[in-house]
């Protein structure tokens, strides 16, 4: 028998996998939650800005150091039967360390230094660099911003890495490393400066013809070239490819064999599709978390106005991967969830369910349109298709009627909305979809959140069995670095897991989330493109 190992690095926790790599069966799981978890609003009783969403690397380590033994014994198998390991990682999620891969915020002097630390990948402090980075996009001679959808987001790493060069000339002089987390952990796993073409692709200005762009940098800062030679530069290795062995060290330290192959990091909504085996063209599939991400295949490169980007083998070798996403999507629903009332807490508790099931419950029991309520679901900005951060949720009809679960409905609908107004745009541009895949920690746990979806969507909505598709993809990459498997399709076709259920469309609904769709639009153009100031405005004020 021969196995591999998934390791999917969310927002808010590591998941590790150990997988049959013939039959695609889970032969254990281990969930290590990061200790620190999002440190937002303050940093060790420090104020730090509300747009800020820092992580501590040391909880990423930990992920492996307690994960991965508790992962062994629950499996029990013959370890030297494992073939290889895959790591996917959120992003970008920004590590910043010293010539030993150790992160910064881990010394001493920097420990309550927020630039020290990780840049999650919603951090939003970046801002007004995006909007500079933009702007001299926008008058630069290329071609390449449309390949990012005409637009440059805060939550990106070249923003990132222009905010520690304007914020913090100290940390940045002791930093040798920025690295998305996902190629720092396959870094410190074979000890050496690796880079992943996907993350590097979607997420830093750079192709693989043209290497990074550096005369569009030495517009944006003198400094940040050199930066970007000195810090971010690494040996390039493609999704498929084996970024190298483990370390003695590290074989040790985990209680894994010498040697064993290391896959390249994928990012973690990428990886979804794999594990999900949801790799045609025409296929949009949704992986649905903190956040939503939107991705498809597509044989050509096309240039889509308010998609994240598109770049080629950051998925499949061969394709070109296309994705788009929503910012807030389980933490909005999160948001409700500390905001209900004592006496919800206290029937969840005594019926043993947890609040989002509570509020699904309550939320089910009016029809489509029944709350009278429409709502812009940009509580943390507008990923796609306006790309602006600075943007704010908003609940339209309230009454002194209106309950908590009407808002969770309306967010629930509007995040539907959202995701309508993104496969529209893919349309728009060329890129049919014919079928749609939802995965990641969100779709088997919400029935009512599905069916919107298929309401608003109008298309059957096919749902993953497996809270874990991202973990499944990095072991498919882990099980072809260790050539347990020849070539990603095959490792596919033995590993994709199963699907739990398909749901399809109510007509009725159907035509009543049509006309409410005409609403949202009109408010999603109205203070996303005809007085995106207002929420600005409010934005400001508030700092
Ligand atoms: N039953 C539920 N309904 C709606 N949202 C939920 C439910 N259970 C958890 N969530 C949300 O799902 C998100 C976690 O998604 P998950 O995919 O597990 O993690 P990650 O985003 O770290 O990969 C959290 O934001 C949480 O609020
Ligand atoms: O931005 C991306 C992918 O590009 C995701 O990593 C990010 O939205 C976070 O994903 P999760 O919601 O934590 O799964």
């Amino acid at each position: 028998m021969k196995y591999a190992i998934g390791i999917d690095y969310g927002t808010g926790s590591g998941r590790i996998i150990i997988v049959n790599i013939y039959t695609g069966e889970v032969i254990s799981i281990s969930v290590v939650k990061y200790k620190s978890g999002t440190i937002q609003s303050s940093l060790n009783n420090q104020p730090i800005p509300n747009t800020y969403a820092l992580q501590d690397a040391t909880d990423y380590m930990d992920v492996l150091i307690e994960g991965i033994p508790s992962a062994l014994k629950q499996a029990n198998i013959n370890k030297e039967d494992i073939v290889g390991v895959g790591i996917d990682f959120t992003s970008s999620t920004v590590v910043i360390a010293d010539e030993q891969l150790q992160p910064l915020s881990s010394k001493e002097n920097f420990k309550n230094n927020p630039h020290a630390y990780v840049k999650l990948w919603k951090h939003h402090g970046a801002s007004k660099e995006a909007e500079e980075m933009y702007d001299i996009a926008k008058g630069h001679n290329h071609n390449w911003l449309g390949n990012y959808g005409y637009n440059v987001s805060s939550e990106w790493m070249i923003p990132k890495v222009l905010e520690l060069i304007h914020q913090d000339s100290e940390v940045l002089h002791e930093t040798a490393y920025i690295m998305e987390a996902g190629d720092w952990i396959v870094s410190n796993l074979i000890d050496e400066n690796v880079r992943s073409n996907c993350a590097r692709g979607f997420k830093t200005f750079w192709n693989e013809e043209d290497g990074f762009f550096y005369d569009y940098y030495e517009k944006l800062h003198p400094n940040l070239p050199n930066v970007i030679k000195e810090k971010l530069e690494g040996r390039l290795v493609k999704i498929g490819e084996q970024a190298g062995t483990l370390t003695p060290k590290m074989s040790q330290m985990l209680g894994l064999p010498k040697g064993l192959p290391v896959a390249s990091a994928i990012i973690d909504a990428h990886s979804a599709l794999l594990g999900v085996g949801s790799i045609q063209k025409n296929q949009l599939t949704m992986v649905m978390g903190t956040s939503t991400c939107h991705l498809m295949l597509h044989e050509e490169q096309k240039q889509i106005h308010g998609i994240s980007g598109s770049v080629k083998d950051a998925i499949v070798p061969g394709l070109y991967a296309y994705e788009a996403g929503q910012s807030a999507v389980g933490d909005l629903f999160e948001h409700v969830v500390h905001q209900v009332p004592e006496s919800y807490e206290k029937e969840a508790r005594e019926r043993n369910i947890c609040i989002h099931t509570l509020l699904e419950e309550k939320a089910a029991t009016k029809r489509a349109g029944e709350t009278g309520l429409v709502a812009l679901d940009w509580h943390n900005g507008n990923r796609s298709i306006l790309s602006n951060s600075n943007l704010r949720g908003l609940v339209i009809g309230q009454t002194l009627h209106t309950k908590v679960e009407d808002i969770y409905r309306a967010y629930m609908e509007a995040t539907a909305f959202g995701t309508k107004m993104i496969a529209e745009s893919y349309k728009d541009w060329g890129m049919q979809i014919e079928e749609i895949y939802a995965c990641g920690g969100l779709p088997q746990k919400n029935a009512l959140l599905m069916q919107i979806y298929a309401d608003i969507l109008n298309k059957p909505i096919h749902v993953s069995a497996t809270d874990y598709a991202p973990a499944f993809g990095a072991a498919i990459l882990g099980a072809v670095a260790g050539k347990g498997h020849e070539t990603i399709e095959d490792g596919i076709k033995h590993m994709k897991q199963a699907l739990l259920k398909t749901v399809y469309p109510i007509e009725k609904n159907v035509a009543i989330y049509q006309k409410l769709f005409e609403i949202y639009k009109e408010l999603h153009d109205f203070y996303g493109k005809t007085r995106p100031d207002f929420m600005q405005q409010l934005k400001e004020i508030s700092e």
